[in-house]
């Protein structure tokens, strides 16, 4: 029976658990979430999670332990629970980034079998894109940590020196894709619809690109030659836009948030 504790119920942490149980891969009440005030888990804990201040206490029963605070608050929770955590067990899985397998062993003990998740906030209704790396943890850990994963999302498995260049690339990325979405919604607007109409047009939009790419497993680039018309309407919107800098703003910001990741632990 799959028991998880989720340290840190923020952002991440609450998308993770709504998706996994959204999804069917456990029950409300499998699955115990932490925050440092218990008041602000009240909605949760309607919702049949069980919910606690204590995170030596919360994982007693866990078979899955995730750490899902922040960079800057980890050093004190690993502290915390190095003495509960029971490496025989019990597997931990650190979504936080910029941190190490070997950073979160060197807490919690060497025989502590570590797993590095990045997933990203569409975890919450199953379309996240994470990554996941070990440097020692079984194939088996690493195939029962995958295949919840799978469950809300899809998943790849990289090496671990990898994981920074993914937090930027899928996390981040979310986040990226946003405002790409947003940005084309206010282009809209200026062209005469109205702003509801602009954000549903751009997000199905990008939703139609995403999904051919999926679907056809086409090159990004071949399904633009086929909307780009010669002399055409297409072809000069998207060169202007390469004037002012489009994909190389989009490359240099994935290259910023991929070196600010590597270094969030010991900030
Ligand atoms: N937000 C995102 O899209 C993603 C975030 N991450 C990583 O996940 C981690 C969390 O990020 P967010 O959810 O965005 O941050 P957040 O600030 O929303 O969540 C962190 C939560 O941890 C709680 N917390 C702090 N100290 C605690 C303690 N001692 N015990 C229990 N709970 C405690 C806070 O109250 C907060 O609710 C970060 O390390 C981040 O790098 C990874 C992938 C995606
Ligand atoms: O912005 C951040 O630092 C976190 C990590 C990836 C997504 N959010």
């Amino acid at each position: 029976m799959n028991k998880i504790t989720i340290i840190g119920s923020g952002n991440i942490g609450l998308s993770l658990a709504k998706g996994l149980v959204n999804k069917a891969y456990c029950k409300a009440e499998d699955i115990t979430l932490t925050r440092r005030s218990l008041k602000s888990l009240s909605e949760e804990a309607a919702k049949g999670f069980k919910v606690s201040d204590n995170n030596k206490v919360a994982i007693y029963d866990a078979n899955v332990i995730v750490l899902a605070v922040l960079p800057q608050q980890l050093k004190k929770v690993l502290d915390e629970i190095a003495p509960a955590v029971s490496p025989e067990k019990q597997i931990v899985v650190s979504v936080v980034s910029g941190v190490t397998c070997a950073d979160v062993r060197e807490k919690l003990g060497n025989n502590v079998q570590v797993i590095r998740a990045m997933p990203n906030t569409a975890i919450a209704i199953g379309q996240s894109m994470t990554c996941v790396a070990s440097d020692n943890a079984s194939d088996e850990q690493v195939d029962r940590v995958t295949r919840m994963f799978e469950t809300v999302g899809a998943v790849v498995t990289i090496n671990e020196d990898l994981m920074t260049s993914a937090t930027a690339l899928c996390a981040c990325g979310i986040a990226f894709f946003l405002r790409a979405i947003r940005a084309a919604s206010q282009g809209g607007v200026e062209i005469g619809f109205h702003a509801h109409d602009a954000l549903k047009m751009a997000v199905q939009t990008a939703k139609g690109a995403a999904d051919l790419l999926l679907q056809t497993q086409s090159h990004p680039e071949g399904e633009i030659d086929k909307v780009t018309s010669p002399k055409g309407c297409t072809i000069a919107g998207l060169n202007e836009m390469e004037h002012n800098g489009f994909s190389s703003a989009f490359i240099k910001g994935i290259k910023l948030s991929a070196r600010k990741a590597g270094g969030l632990y010991n900030d």
